[in-house]
C-alpha cells in the first residue's frame, strides 16, 4: 500500500461488522492510498493482519475516478476488496456498515443517504439509535434483481448436486435448496458450478433451506472471502430466488413480498416491490479503531 504523503504517525483504521460480515475500513476522504490486491490480502489475514472478510476504502465520490462520475449523486464510494484483494461490484453487509461508519465519524446522520458503489449509487435509510442507545438498523435499496440465463445451473459439493438458480444482485450469485446446510459440507474450498464457463468472474453460491413461511436460513460461499458468516447481497439473491419458488413476484402481483433470510452470523429482512427494487434491512457495528503501524505499513507489498 502506498500513500503520498505516507503518514508518519501511521494509518487510521476501524473494523465493523454487519451480522458477523467482517471489514477492515481505511478511512480516505481525499483518495490518497493505492492499495493493491497483495496489501488487501494482508489486512484482511486475521493472522497476519487486522482481519475481515474484505475491506472496506470510504473515499470522497470525486477523489476517485472509478465514481467520480457519480459524484454529483453521492458525495461518499464504497471501495470494497475481497479478503483475496479482489474486486467485486457490490457488497450488501459492507454498505451497511459503510454508512455506520459515516455516521459514527459524524460525516453523516440518520436519515436518507446516497453512496456510490461499483454497482452505481445506491440509497441507505439510517433509523435513529433507540432510546436505550442500541444502533437502528440500517436498510440499503439494493436495486433491482436480474435472473439471467444460463438455465440449468447447477452447484456440486462432494457427490451431491443440485439445481441452482442465477439472481445477480449487481454481483453473481447462484442459488441452491437443499434439504439440510449441513450438506454443503466444510465449505473450504469453492463449490463447482456448471455448466462450465457459467460465471467466468466467479461466483457466490448460497445453500437455502425453509424454515416457515416466508423464512428461510442459508450458508453462503463467497467469491474471493470463502465460507462468510452473512452475505447481503447474497440473502437479497435468496429471497428473490425463494419467491420465485414460492410463486411470488411483485412485479406480476402488485404487492411486495418479505423474506427474513438467517445466516450464521444473525438475521436479515428482505423485501422485493412491485417496481423490482429489492431492499435489505439490517444491524451495523462499528466494533473498535486503531492505527496501523508505519514499518508495518511500510512492509506491505505494493
Ligand atoms: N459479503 C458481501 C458480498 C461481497 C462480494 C462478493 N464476495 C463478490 O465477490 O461478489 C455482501 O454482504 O453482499
Amino acid at each position: 500500500m502506498s500513500e503520498s504523503p505516507l503518514q508518519p504517525a501511521g494509518l487510521p483504521f476501524l473494523k465493523g461488522h454487519g451480522t458477523q460480515n467482517d471489514f477492515v475500513i481505511l478511512p480516505d476522504p481525499d483518495g490518497r492510498l493505492v492499495i493493491g490486491p497483495e496489501a488487501v490480502a494482508v489486512l484482511c489475514d486475521r493472522r497476519a493482519g487486522i482481519g475481515g472478510d474484505g475491506l472496506l476504502r470510504v473515499v470522497r465520490a470525486a477523489a476517485d475516478p472509478v465514481s467520480a462520475p457519480l459524484a454529483d449523486r453521492a458525495e461518499w464510494f464504497m471501495d470494497y476488496r475481497n479478503s483475496d484483494g479482489s474486486i467485486a461490484e457490490m457488497c450488501g453487509n459492507g454498505l451497511r456498515v459503510f454508512a455506520r461508519y459515516l455516521v459514527h465519524a459524524g460525516l453523516a446522520k440518520p436519515g436518507p443517504l446516497a453512496v456510490a458503489t461499483r454497482a452505481g449509487v445506491l440509497q441507505v435509510r439510517i433509523a435513529e439509535d433507540a432510546a436505550d442507545g442500541t444502533p437502528g438498523d440500517i436498510t440499503v435499496d439494493m436495486g433491482v434483481a436480474r435472473l439471467p440465463g444460463p438455465d440449468g445451473i447447477e452447484v456440486t459439493v462432494g457427490n451431491r448436486h443440485w439445481p441452482a438458480r442465477n439472481v445477480n444482485m449487481g454481483n453473481p450469485h447462484a442459488v441452491a435448496f437443499v434439504d439440510d446446510l449441513d450438506h454443503a459440507g466444510d465449505l473450504l474450498a469453492a463449490p463447482l458450478t456448471s455448466p462450465d464457463g457459467a460465471y467466468p468472474e466467479g461466483v457466490n453460491v448460497e445453500f437455502v433451506v425453509d424454515r416457515g413461511p416466508r423464512h428461510v436460513a442459508m450458508r453462503v460461499h463467497e467469491r474471493g472471502s470463502g465460507e462468510t458468516r452473512s452475505c447481503g447481497t447474497g440473502a437479497c439473491a435468496v429471497a428473490v430466488a425463494t419467491a420465485r419458488r414460492d410463486g411470488a413476484d411483485p412485479a406480476v402481483t402488485g404487492e411486495s413480498v418479505s423474506y427474513v433470510v438467517d445466516l450464521p452470523g444473525g438475521r436479515l429482512v428482505i423485501a422485493e416491490h412491485p417496481d423490482g427494487r429489492v431492499e435489505m434491512t439490517g444491524p451495523a457495528v462499528i466494533v473498535g479503531s486503531g492505527v496501523l503501524e508505519p514499518d508495518w505499513l511500510a512492509a506491505l507489498p505494493r
